[in-house]
């Protein structure tokens, strides 16, 4: 399988959930290389743009993960809970079938555009769903981003969650509709803000909360923007 590359080594680390419902939760990172969206502000764009990914066999990608968890989480209460991102990790469905087929007994969460269908196989393995649908200010051709049936195929899983990113106040109305296609309700949606900075996280709090408190749905914050600013993994 190909992962992402951040400072020439494959990017696995053991940080906190940032982001959506899990957040706070000690957690092992994956990133995977390759997306087939192409988002303006995308803030992983290494893990795409560029060529270079590391291939590793899923059994490679397991004792990487298990040096981490040895290395960083407390021998007595050693972490068990990894979120699998990207890029978009639904790219590598087969690779990440038999990688989670080996992660028995872990808490298991996916972030993903919401755009690649996963199978039954793979559904089966995956605790949780982090769908992060891209609105029309990502840049994404109409139509590209928004797959109203795979959204809805998601929404029926029972175990995701619905996170959008805010840029303005008008992106509701995209989202009201999307979800009311998608059959999403709103329990699911939480919306965070746009922002790859700790200043751009702090200025646009506010008014995403404001917005969340509008058409109740939950707010999600970006604590290892918070807590990091840009750095990378983390
Ligand atoms: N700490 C931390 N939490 C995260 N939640 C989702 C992330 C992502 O990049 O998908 C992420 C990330 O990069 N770092
Ligand atoms: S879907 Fe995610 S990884 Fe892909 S371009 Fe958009 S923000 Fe970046
Ligand atoms: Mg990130």
């Amino acid at each position: 399988m190909k992962l992402a590359r951040l400072n020439s080594v494959p990017e696995i680390f053991y940080s906190v959930q940032g982001e959506g419902v899990s957040q706070g939760s000690p957690t092992v990172f994956l990133r995977l290389a390759g997306c087939n969206l192409a988002c303006s502000w995308c803030d992983t764009a290494y893990s795409w743009k560029r060529q270079e990914a590391e291939e590793m066999t899923p059994h490679q990608v397991l004792r990487a993960i298990m040096d981490i968890v040895e290395a960083e989480s407390p021998e007595d209460s050693p972490c068990r809970h990894i979120v699998i991102t990207g890029g978009e990790p639904l790219l590598q469905q087969q690779e990440l079938g038999e990688l989670l087929g080996l992660l028995d007994g872990w808490r298991v969460e996916i972030e993903t555009n919401g755009t690649q269908a996963p199978s039954g196989e793979l559904a089966a393995r995956v605790d949780q769903w982090n769908v992060s649908p891209k609105l029309s200010h990502s840049g994404n051709r109409t139509g590209r981003a928004l797959v109203p049936d795979t959204l809805a195929a998601f929404a029926a899983t029972g175990n995701a969650w619905f996170k959008f990113v805010i840029a303005h106040e008008s992106d509701w109305e995209e989202i009201r509709q999307t979800a009311e296609t998608a059959g999403i309700p709103r329990s699911r949606i939480l919306l965070m803000p746009m922002a790859t900075t700790r200043a751009e996280l702090a200025a646009a709090r506010a008014h995403v909360i404001g917005i969340c408190l509008q058409h109740n749905v939950r707010y999600s914050d970006r604590l290892h923007i918070a807590v990091w600013d840009s750095r990378q993994g983390v």
